[in-house]
């Protein structure tokens, strides 16, 4: 009897009931390990675009950048994917003929046609931001800057992408945006870390946004721009300098010296043999120096170098005004600044002019830096256009000019010292972007940038199915041991007496 009962315990194990409950369970195993892979696969990676025109006071450039579409505002994934700089001069240059300013962008609009996969054109936005350019035309003719803007608008509209408006970007604007730029492509904003200061010089302006611990905008309310960012809360100072972009103070330069010599000018910042005949008229054509112009001059005068570096950084202080600070500290001009701090990436024309003049490693003494640029300078021109025989000779000649700006704007200008210029890195491109407004300029557009961290899931991907799949293993071992005492070898083998 007993041993008969224990030969159907044993075969229990291979009742049906038995082997149904094992085939379920290793089919709800696999199919809980198929639902957690397929609901949590990420997507087939699909993409969304954006494109901004710089539109500058020198050119116009187009960036397109791109992000996965299905996290439209994690951290640093967005990037610049494509870079077209537009035919000719600035859009403030077609002032007296303005459909040739919406012409001129025709070719790079071409481009992102074909760069933009075509299902996305619809949807992907465009902005169009001006700069000190076009501040400077509407300064000196309002409704010349408004024919601009209204042709550059309608040849924009006509494109199949998204259309968001072309406006002037104040100097404000500006600074910020290539500050969220920088320390975007850092991921230092989502990472909370210290951020870096951005320097950008252009033809017409020029803009130094950073951090401050002194700075809480109440000295100086204009120069205060607060953001919250990842969770985080930034008090950014910035300042624009209109007509200090490189080509305006060119012109600032030449003008105080042509006060003392009408017919010949012999500017210290061009090199010893250049010579060319100017126009006055176009010398003064800018509201920068408009009112400068001297009474009585001629039509022409005779441009010619000398080659001086020490005297060009003379002639380059005399456009800053360092009276007249009614606050604890300024830059230059009366405008407010805090000591310069941190770490700070300078763009644009900065890093164009240091990198052709070979001084774009700051960890050279200053000094070293300053005696560098002097030989540059008292180099002749002849000896100059040999060794760069393929660069234009209008952007040639002004390299000694420029350089000695980007140094006594740095120095005299905004402070820095011996050593904290060692704090700045030229730079062109951050992660294959580039450095500059657009990029902030569309996250801010675009709501890219939450104001809040966003909650980041526990475990990534891989390891949430690894995590799921060994549970379910675990789960099903432990129902298996607890059914133990309908294993075979548990049973007790029957007694043949
Ligand atoms: N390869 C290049 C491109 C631009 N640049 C200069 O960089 C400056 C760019 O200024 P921009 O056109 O953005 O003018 P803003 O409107 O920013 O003042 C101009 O002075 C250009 O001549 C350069 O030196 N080398
Ligand atoms: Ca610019």
């Amino acid at each position: 009897m007993s041993a008969q009962r224990e030969m159907k315990e044993k075969n229990l194990w291979h009742t049906p009931v038995t082997i149904i409950i094992t085939v379920i369970g290793v089919i709800a195993i696999v199919a809980l390990v198929t639902v957690a892979v397929l609901q949590n696969k990420p997507l087939h990676q699909k993409y969304k675009y954006g494109i901004v025109l710089d539109a500058g006071s020198s050119h116009t450039a187009l960036y397109i950048y791109e992000w996965p579409a299905e996290k439209d505002n994690n951290t640093g994934r967005v990037e610049q994917t494509h870079s077209c700089k537009v035919k000719g001069p600035g859009i403030s240059s077609y002032a007296s003929d303005p459909v040739k300013a919406g012409e001129s962008l025709s070719e790079c609009m071409q481009e992102a046609q074909l760069k933009v996969p075509k299902d996305r054109h619809q949807e992907t936005p465009l902005y169009l931001g001006a700069t000190a350019g076009m501040r400077l035309l509407n300064i000196e003719n309002s409704s010349a800057s408004d024919r601009v803007f209204q042709a550059v608008g309608e040849a924009l509209q006509k494109s199949p992408f998204s259309f968001q408006g072309a406006r002037i970007l104040s100097g404000q604007e500006e600074g910020a945006f290539g500050w969220v730029t920088v320390n975007y492509l850092d991921d230092r904003l989502s990472q909370g870390l210290e951020t870096t200061g951005a320097l950008d010089l252009g033809g017409a302006s020029t803009q130094i946004s950073f951090i401050s611990d002194s700075f809480d905008g109440s000295e100086s309310p204009a120069n205060s721009v607060t953001f919250r960012l990842y969770g985080n809360d930034y008090n950014l100072y910035t300042h624009s300098f209109l007509c200090y972009g490189k080509d305006q103070v060119l012109r600032l330069v030449l003008a105080h010296l042509t006060q003392s010599g009408l017919g010949n000018v012999a500017d210290p910042c061009f090199h010893s043999g250049y010579m060319e005949t100017k126009n006055y008229s176009v010398l003064y054509d800018s509201p920068c120096v408009s009112d400068r112009k001297p009474s009585g001059a001629p039509a022409t005068f005779t441009h010619s170098g000398r080659g001086d570096f020490l005297q060009c950084q003379e002639m380059v202080k005399k456009v800053f005004n360092f009276t007249n600070c009614k606050y604890s500290q300024c830059s230059f001009n009366g405008v407010f600044q805090p000591l310069v701090q941190g770490p700070f990436g300078a763009f644009s024309a900065y890093y164009f002019v240091m990198n052709f003049l070979n001084l774009t490693d700051t960890s050279i003494p200053l000094e070293v830096v300053k005696e560098k640029l002097t030989r540059y300078c008292a180099t002749p021109w002849n000896e100059i256009q040999q060794q760069h025989p393929k660069v234009k000779v209008k952007y040639l000649a002004e390299y000694c000019f420029s350089g000695t700006y980007i140094l006594t704007l740095l120095t005299e200008g905004y402070n820095f010292t011996s050593e904290s210029y060692s704090d700045i890195k030229f730079i062109k491109k951050i992660k294959g972007s580039d450095a500059g407004w657009t990029l902030g300029y569309m996250l801010n557009l675009t709501n890219m940038i939450p104001a809040e961290a966003p909650d980041t899931p526990l475990l990534p991907h891989a390891g949430y199915v690894s995590f799921v799949t060994v549970i379910a293993l675990l789960l099903f071992v432990l129902f298996i041991v607890s059914l133990r005492p309908l294993w075979p070898s548990c049973s007790k083998q029957p007694q043949i007496v």
